[in-house]
Order: C-alpha cells, then structure tokens, then sequence
C-alpha cells in the first residue's frame, strides 16, 4: 500500500518543515530528556508541542547506507561493499547487460565447445579491480614454489595476487554465489552446488617479460571461469585462451566478459603468447 500516514515516531532521516519550529509552542521541542534516548525524546517533545509526524512511501526518496564497515584504508572501497550496500554495489560494478541473459534463456553465447560467455561486471569493476592488484602490488614469482598454498607447490604457476592477500576473498565469494553461480545453473543443467566452493581465486598478470603465456593444462575445478579485466588490441597484444581439444581459441576477449568452462579432462587449454603491454585476467576454480 502507498500513502501518507500519521506516526508517532519516527528516526535516521527526516524531512523538517522549518516554520512550524518558529511558533512559540515549538519553543520546547527538544532532543534532551532524562533516561529517554534522543530521537525518543526528539518524538515525545514533538508530539506534546502538537506537531504530526509523518512517513510516505509514495516516492522514492533513496536510501541509507550503513557506513560501520567502509574501510577506507582500503583501495576502492566500494568494490568491497557487495555483502554490506549490494544495491549500490550493483548499480556501479554489475555489468550493465547481465540481467538480460536470463531473458533468454536458450540463447547463450558458446565461443568454442562448452565454453559459455557472459557479461559480468562493470567497466568500473574491471579498472578498480585491477587497480586494487597494482596498488598491493605483491604478484607470486611464477615459481612452482607457493607459500600461499597449503602443499606449498603449485604445477601450473602464474604471475598472480590472491584474493584473500588483498582482503576481497569473502567478497569474491559473495560474487560467485549470487551473480556467477545462475549463470552456471543456466548452461549445465541438473548441476546444482550452493554456496560454489572455491579456494583458488587470483588475478593473473601477462607480460611480455614477465609471464608471457601459460602452458598446456588442466585446471583443479568442476567450473572455471576466466574473466578479463582489459581490452586487447588497446591495452595488450596477442593472449587469450585456446582450447587445444577442439583447436578453438578466444582471443577477442571484452573487459567485464567472463569465461566459463569445465575444468578437467575435456578443456586441456592454454594461455596465449602477450607480445606487447599487459594482460589482467580474474580466474575462479569452482568446486575443486
Ligand atoms: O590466459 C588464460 O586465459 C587462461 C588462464 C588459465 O588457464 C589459468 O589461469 O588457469
Ligand atoms: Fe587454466
């Protein structure tokens, strides 16, 4: 129902009609009364001075915003605030066309065999993200070496930054149960896991002469999705992803656009040669 309705309390945020408190039987209104909580006291000393108090939901007037946990010791702050202010998350990091997938559900884009394209995030996600990476700035030395991991080896190494080293594991978590795993749920069919579990969560970086490419191999996943964070032909040359089952390669990659595929034994696939600038992909192993 939408109206206006007479209260007798109200609190947070409220419109004040000045001239009302210029009447001399506003003279007493007040915040202050002994053993009363202010905005209590704020009300009672409205309702004794004759002054009505309202609340209308017949428009929108925005929203409040729970500011206990903005951490702004963080870069980008507000890309971590997807569990606390997910309305205003939402419009500023989700792709502007990711709910129109689920209009269509039959028609999904499928770049090689098995291997599902969606709109994801944001241009505004992809260049914080990244920034994000830049500003920690403490990418694995591509060894097979990893303190990080809990067998300390690691078969197929990149050049990466882990989500939890930067305080958005929890986060990225969020982000694969409520906007990645329906993608999933759309394309295999009858495979149902939530929350999706997923402990390898990382941001890779190619470069030329750093890493410039990635071998041959499987990934520990049931899904893998492989999100690119920037634009080829404008901030690098060559990369992708190929395929090698199905001879197929994705290398006309959109910022924001996610890769999902399946992780082992049919998509033996590889991370293509960069020959110039940087490469930032966001990867995920779902349910290892
Ligand atoms: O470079 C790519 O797109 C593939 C990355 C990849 O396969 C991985 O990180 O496991
Ligand atoms: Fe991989």
């Amino acid at each position: 129902m939408q109206g206006i309705w007479n209260v007798p309390f109200i609190n947070n945020c409220y419109l004040m009609n000045i001239a009302l408190f210029r009447k001399p039987s506003a003279k007493h209104v007040s915040y202050l009364k002994e053993d009363t909580d202010p905005d209590m006291a704020f009300c009672a000393s409205l309702r004794s001075a004759g002054i009505m108090m309202y609340v209308s939901n017949e428009k929108e007037f925005g929203h409040l915003v729970n500011s206990e946990t903005f951490d702004v010791s963080r870069t980008n702050p507000d890309i971590y605030q997807v569990i606390d202010n997910k309305l205003d998350w939402e419009q500023r990091y989700l792709h502007p066309k990711y709910y129109e997938v689920f209009d269509n559900k039959e028609k999904q884009l499928m770049p090689c065999p098995d291997v599902y394209w969606f709109p994801l995030m944001s241009m505004r996600f992809c260049k914080e993200w990244i920034e994000v990476m830049e500003a920690f700035g403490q990418w694995s030395d591509g060894s097979n070496n990893d303190k990080r991991l809990e067998s300390g080896y690691e078969a197929v190494p990149t050049r990466d930054i882990h989500m939890n080293q930067v305080g958005l594991d929890i986060q990225w978590l969020r982000i694969l149960k409520d906007y990645v795993r329906p993608l999933q749920e759309l394309v295999f069919t009858g495979y149902y896991h939530n929350p999706p579990v997923s402990v390898m969560n990382f941001v890779v970086r190619y470069r030329p002469d750093e890493q410039p490419s990635l071998r041959p191999h499987h990934d520990s996943s049931t899904y893998t999705i492989n999100l690119a964070l920037n634009t080829p032909h404008l901030d690098y040359e060559g990369g992708g992803c190929r395929f090698i089952r199905y001879n197929c390669s994705v290398k006309d990659t959109k910022p924001g656009w996610l890769l999902m595929h399946p992780g082992r034994l049919t998509h033996f696939h590889e991370g293509l040669l960069v020959t110039k600038g940087t490469r930032y992909i966001m990867i995920s192993f779902v349910d290892p």
